[in-house]
């Protein structure tokens, strides 16, 4: 691979819009190619990236194209999301699964078949989106951003709980990118040792849940902060990411995609698990079946959404 690899993202909304700001500001990529729903987004999109590069003297060179273009990427980042209007109070990530899966679907077939780089899915429900993707397409490089922004949020929490800096603390969130995430306390450790006891876990695990509906809140959507996951992801799906971990989605026990420790070797993901004490290792299994669940209607649905 060249040092400036062709990045594609698709989807023009708000999560596609600030990975793509963060590919261009961060030099990562030669050619950016960005597709959407309609040609005329991916092109304002591109517009507004190409000042940005000119004012910033980026080598990074954004340009529209359709979905269909795409294919010949180094790595393709999926960030569309389907009209519909989510009923979901709670779980709602699930809220898209129906609406999302069809397209999911359609692009597994109409883009990602032909596309022989990696391919991100940051659409949610991300584990099932990713898992749908690849057994549609018959892909095998494919990942979901998973729990690796949960990850992120996780460190921050406790480190804010500590008073120590977040670069401090070590440790994973496994499981799904939802409220069946499992923290991995057993093995988090806060400047090498394990961390203090007592902590209010139940609270910082509530102040987790609460981060994304608290930022859509105030902003609209959550996006800066996928959007680093994403860059973190792109970095380690191209072999950039040294000997670290990130969570990422991909098979585990049955078939179940979720957020694994995943380290990459040759381009070849490595699963990392860390020991688990017996409660999470039950919240694990509770993950496993919830999604396993959760995916078996979507299996069965064609490109509009309908079942087979
Ligand atoms: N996994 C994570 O950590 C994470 C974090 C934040 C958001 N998300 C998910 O990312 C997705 C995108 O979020 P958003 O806020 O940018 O949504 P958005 O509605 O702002 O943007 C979605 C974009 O997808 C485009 N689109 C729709 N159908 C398309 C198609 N067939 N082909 C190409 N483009 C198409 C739309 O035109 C729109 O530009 C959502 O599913 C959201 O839940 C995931």
């Amino acid at each position: 691979m060249t040092d400036m690899p062709a990045i594609g993202v698709l989807g023009a909304g708000a999560v596609g819009q600030a990975i793509a700001g963060a590919l261009v500001t961060s030099r990562f990529c030669g050619e950016l190619l960005i597709a959407s729903r309609t040609i005329d987004q991916a092109a304002a999109l591109a517009d507004d990236l190409d000042d940005m590069r000119l004012t910033l003297g980026s080598p990074t060179r954004p340009r529209a194209c359709r979905s269909t273009d795409l294919a010949g990427c180094h790595a393709l980042v999926i960030a569309a999301r389907a009209r519909f209007t989510n009923h979901h109070r709670a779980d709602v990530r699930m809220g898209g699964a129906v609406a999302n899966g069809a397209l999911i679907r359609a692009l597994a077939q109409d883009v990602v078949a032909d596309c022989p780089g990696s391919v991100l899915v940051v659409t949610n429900p991300v584990d099932l989106m990713a898992r749908l993707l690849a057994e549609t397409s018959g892909h095998r490089h494919v990942y979901g951003v998973g729990s690796s922004l949960d990850t992120a949020r996780y460190r921050l929490l406790l480190a804010r709980h500590l008073g120590v800096p977040a670069d401090q603390i070590a440790g994973h969130v496994i499981g799904e990118h939802g409220d069946a995430a499992v923290l991995c306390t057993t093995t988090t450790t806060v400047t090498g040792a394990p961390l203090p006891a007592p902590l209010p876990l139940a609270d910082i695990r509530a102040a987790l849940t609460r981060r994304p509906d608290q930022i859509r809140a105030g902003i609209g959507r959550t996006r800066t902060g996928p959007a680093g996951a994403v860059l973190a992801a792109l970095r380690h799906v191209l072999g950039r990411g040294g000997h670290d971990l990130i969570e990422l989605s991909r098979p585990w026990r049955d078939g179940v995609w979720l957020g694994l420790p995943i380290s990459f070797a040759e381009h070849e993901p490595c699963v990392r698990m860390p020991r688990l004490s017996a409660a999470e290792a039950h919240q694990l299994d509770a993950a496993v079946a919830k999604l396993a669940a959760a995916y078996q209607p979507l299996a069965h649905l064609n490109p509009i959404g309908e079942p087979l």
